[in-house]
């Protein structure tokens, strides 16, 4: 597993009538090897998700991973650190299937054969070889989702950050791309509204108004997660 540390992390934003804060400093640890991370609409989730890999970075206080800052080393944070948008189309820039997995694999592989290749394998492995040479766009919902956790799981990461990666998809491919992820070797870091998926992490953390509510096992984490939410 990798070592992943928030020390004081906070971000904040310009807002219309100065800063804001939209998370407030947090001190974590992230070690387990499926971690979930709940919370409402606007509570800071993605905030939090998007630190880990350096997309975001902290506007005071730090965050590492394996010893590697997020702000001077984002490079080799971001080889480390795979990320997956709720929304597929963000992250799918390649005319074909097979083309936009071998974008990914651009760094660890240099001739285009050999990344043809190596792409068709990746599409093998998540069963959408057949669509190898088919345009991005005739995707479904569900196809477009797998194919941006494929190019990103290509890369092997150390760790997968998917940020509610089932949220647009109907039942059938919520529970493939469940199955996925809670079959790969990986460490995750699962930002999800789905409650059910999130009590089979080890570990849950509950993001509220910007900070860091709860901590612990996930099903205590949901449990707090529902009081928080008849209480208000
Ligand atoms: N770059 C930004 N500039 C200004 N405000 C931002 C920025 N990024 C996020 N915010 C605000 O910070 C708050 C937290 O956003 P965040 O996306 O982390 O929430 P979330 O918990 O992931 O929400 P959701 O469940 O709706 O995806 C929101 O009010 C959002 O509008």
């Amino acid at each position: 597993m990798a070592d992943i540390s928030l020390d004081s992390a906070a971000v904040t934003v310009d807002g219309p009538d100065g800063p804001v804060t939209i998370l407030e400093p947090t001190t974590l640890v992230l070690r387990e090897q499926r971690i979930a991370v709940i919370g409402a609409n606007g509570s800071g989730k993605s905030t939090l998700a998007r630190l880990l890999n350096g997309l975001v970075r902290p506007s005071n206080g730090s965050v590492s991973v394996d010893g590697l800052d997020t702000a001077s080393d984002g490079a080799a944070v971001r080889r480390r650190v795979g990320f997956v948008f709720t929304d597929p189309e963000a992250q799918l820039v390649m005319p074909t299937v097979a083309e936009d997995v071998a974008l990914s694999l651009r760094r660890s592989t240099s001739s285009a054969g050999q990344r043809r290749a190596r792409a068709l394998d990746v599409l093998d492995r998540y069963g959408l070889r057949e669509l190898a040479d088919v345009s991005v766009h005739a995707l479904s919902g569900g196809q477009k989702q797998l194919l941006a956790l494929a190019g990103v799981l290509a890369t092997d990461p150390a760790v997968l950050v998917a940020d509610e990666p089932t949220t647009l998809l109907d039942l059938r491919n919520t529970q493939r791309i469940a199955e996925l992820l809670f079959s790969l070797a990986q460490q995750l870091i699962l930002v999800t509204h789905d409650l059910a998926l999130a009590e089979r992490c080890e570990r849950g953390i509950v993001v509220d108004a910007a900070r860091v509510a709860f901590d612990g096992a996930a099903g205590d984490a949901v449990k707090h997660y529902r009081r928080l939410v008849s209480e208000a």
